[in-house]
């Protein structure tokens, strides 16, 4: 049996076809288990369903294991679902990069600290020394890993040891600025999320800030997507953008991009830990 009160997060995609919605409900009902929170899309394009459902397991519900058990003898086999049921209580572990640029990650302590963002994290690391005072202040150990031509698939090496070590469900780059290889891509699919410094797709690279100003661009913005092989590519899970006018020189949109940043980087991984984004091919779907 359960711990009472005990709560799971199911997210699954399937084929779409009729009845899914309903098969869900019916196993959860016929297993002491009440449905506080329910969303789902079925995405005419690719044919694919997806639903997101957070619940509670009531007095004679089943335990993790045995939920996990029937749902796939009874409900996932049949509808050839792609699923996963999450511990709704867990803290996800998140190991922080960065680089230079600490905003977004002195953002993210902040609402780590502040009881903001219930997670774990049991490590910063980055490939310059700047932020070891700041780890040091919440008490996270700090991993110094200076990356160079020579050096970089060592350190690579090592990046995923620590992840390993520490047991880390998400690698977020918080203004990293080295470009992972696509065998450390691999080893972090779907958990690995970047904040890029511009409104995607729209000026890839190292220095957005610089080609929007050169552009003249009326819009800036900010993009946090999922990291893959190919550079600012990734499904792209949040965005944000303000307006900006003649009058902003590439420092002040660096600065008013920094808050952009921030705001968009927290609330993409928000979504991932609370179970809410799904992949759905290139792209994502996020239930809010
Ligand atoms: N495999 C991937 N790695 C990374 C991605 C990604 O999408 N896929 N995003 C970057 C972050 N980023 C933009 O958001 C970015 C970072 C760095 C560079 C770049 O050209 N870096 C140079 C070195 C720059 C330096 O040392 O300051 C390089 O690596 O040669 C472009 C885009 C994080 N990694």
């Amino acid at each position: 049996m359960t711990s009472p009160n005990a709560e799971y997060i199911l997210t699954v995609s399937c084929p779409d076809t009729v009845g899914i919605v309903f098969a869900v409900a019916g196993f959860l009902a016929g297993r002491h288990c009440n449905i506080i929170e329910s969303a789902q899309f079925g995405d005419r394009l690719s044919g694919l369903f997806f639903m997101r459902v957070h619940f509670s397991a009531t007095e004679g519900a089943p335990g993790h294991a045995e939920l996990e058990r029937d749902f796939a003898e009874h409900v996932a086999g049949p509808f050839r679902m792609e699923w996963k049921l999450h511990d709704a209580q867990r803290r996800q572990r998140v190991l922080i990069l960065v680089s230079k640029f600490g905003h977004c990650l002195n953002d993210l302590l902040y609402r780590y600290q502040a009881g903001g963002l219930p997670i774990e994290i049991p490590a910063i690391v980055s490939n310059h020394r700047d932020f070891y005072q700041l780890a040091a202040w919440h008490n996270i150990p700090f991993h110094y890993l200076p990356v160079t031509p020579e050096t970089k698939a060592q350190q690579e090496r090592r990046l995923l040891e620590i992840a390993e070590e520490e047991r880390v469900d998400l690698v977020v780059l918080a203004r990293y600025m080295q470009v992972l290889s696509p065998e450390l891509c691999g080893r972090l699919a779907g958990r690995a999320i970047n904040i890029h410094h511009s409104f995607l797709p729209s000026f890839k690279g190292a220095k957005p800030y610089h080609q929007a100003h050169t552009r003249g661009v009326k819009l800036i913005g900010a993009t946090a997507h999922y990291v893959t092989s190919n550079l600012d590519e990734g499904p792209i899970i949040e965005q944000e953008a303000e307006r900006v006018d003649h009058t902003a020189t590439p420092d002040d949109l660096v600065a008013i991009g920094r808050d952009i940043e921030n705001v968009v980087l927290a609330r993409a991984v928000k979504s991932h830990i609370e179970h809410r984004v799904l992949l759905n091919g290139s792209k994502t779907v996020v239930f809010r």
